[in-house]
């Protein structure tokens, strides 16, 4: 009798671990977005999970860089609420901010400092580093993103993928659990989009960072992304995992071609 008992608190304890790792990252609750009288975004929901690399896929124009801005605090929403961590960015934006590294459009740097420059600046506004822990930290993200070698030369050396990795250095240095990228390999070369999938995927095992990656480009995501949300018009077209289609990359594609034909 005991050792039954023992092993049913084992399963139970085992189903506990399970759902500790299921914590909730993100919840979008029934987003609706209106510009000058034009539905841009109807009724958007979905949750994502920790750990998870969510791909945010859509053609051009179909919402998918005015719902980042909405999850990041640049715009609100009309209707609908988006909740980090618990907590909602409408109402304590801060606080839902504080662990989400995010790079919307391009990431902004001045040319004519050094990437560190560039790093340490951010840092001592942003972060929320300590003075005396900004150097530590800013060589400490420059060696993650691979550029340890190239933080003293100025950033108009940089090539756009090397732009691109100092572009998430930043977004590192606040130590977040949560990065959003908005079409992050834009205008990259095959070397430059693979050394931003290591990168990612990296962040994602080593340091169990969360990402959500909106792209239009299928074959750059596919590589790395573990779940899905299509949009197209504004609209969810599809949501689910990758364990929820076939085995052949073409299963991804076709819903892709589905949605544009919808
Ligand atoms: N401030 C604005 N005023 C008017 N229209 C807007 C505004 N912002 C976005 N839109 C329109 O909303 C639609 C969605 O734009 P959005 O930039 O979110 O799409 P996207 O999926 O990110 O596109 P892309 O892949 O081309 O970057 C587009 O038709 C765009 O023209």
């Amino acid at each position: 009798m005991f050792i039954l008992f023992l092993y049913l608190y084992l399963i139970i304890s085992l189903l506990g671990g399970v759902t500790v790792n299921k914590t909730k990252i993100l919840e979008v609750k029934n987003i609706s977005k209106n510009v000058k009288g034009k539905k841009i975004l109807d009724d958007i929901s979905f949750d994502l999970f920790a750990n998870d690399i969510c791909g945010f896929l859509g053609p051009n124009g179909s919402g998918k860089t005015t719902l980042i801005r909405i999850l990041t605090g640049l715009i609100h929403p009309t209707k609908g609420n988006v909740v980090i961590n618990g907590t909602d960015v409408n109402t304590s934006k801060r606080q839902a901010l504080k662990h989400v590294g995010a790079i919307v459009e391009s990431p902004i740097f001045f040319s004519y400092m050094t990437g560190k420059q560039n790093l340490i600046n951010l840092a001592r506004i942003t972060s929320g580093v300590g003075e005396r822990n900004v150097k530590d930290r800013v060589k400490e993200v420059l060696k993650i993103v691979g550029l340890e070698n190239r933080g003293d030369d100025k950033v108009d050396s940089y090539s756009l993928g090397m732009k691109q990795r100092l572009g998430i250095a930043q977004a590192l240095l606040g130590e977040p659990q949560f990065i959003i990228l908005d079409e992050p390999s834009n205008g990259l070369d095959p070397v430059g989009m693979k050394e931003l999938r290591e990168l990612i995927l990296a962040l994602n095992r080593k340091n169990g960072i969360t990402f959500l990656i909106s792209s239009h480009l299928i074959k750059e995501l596919e590589m790395v992304c573990k779940s899905w949300v299509m949009i197209n018009k504004g609209k969810i077209t599809w949501q689910g995992k990758d364990t929820e289609l076939g085995s052949t990359n073409e299963d991804l594609e076709q819903k892709f071609i589905e949605m544009m034909t919808q």
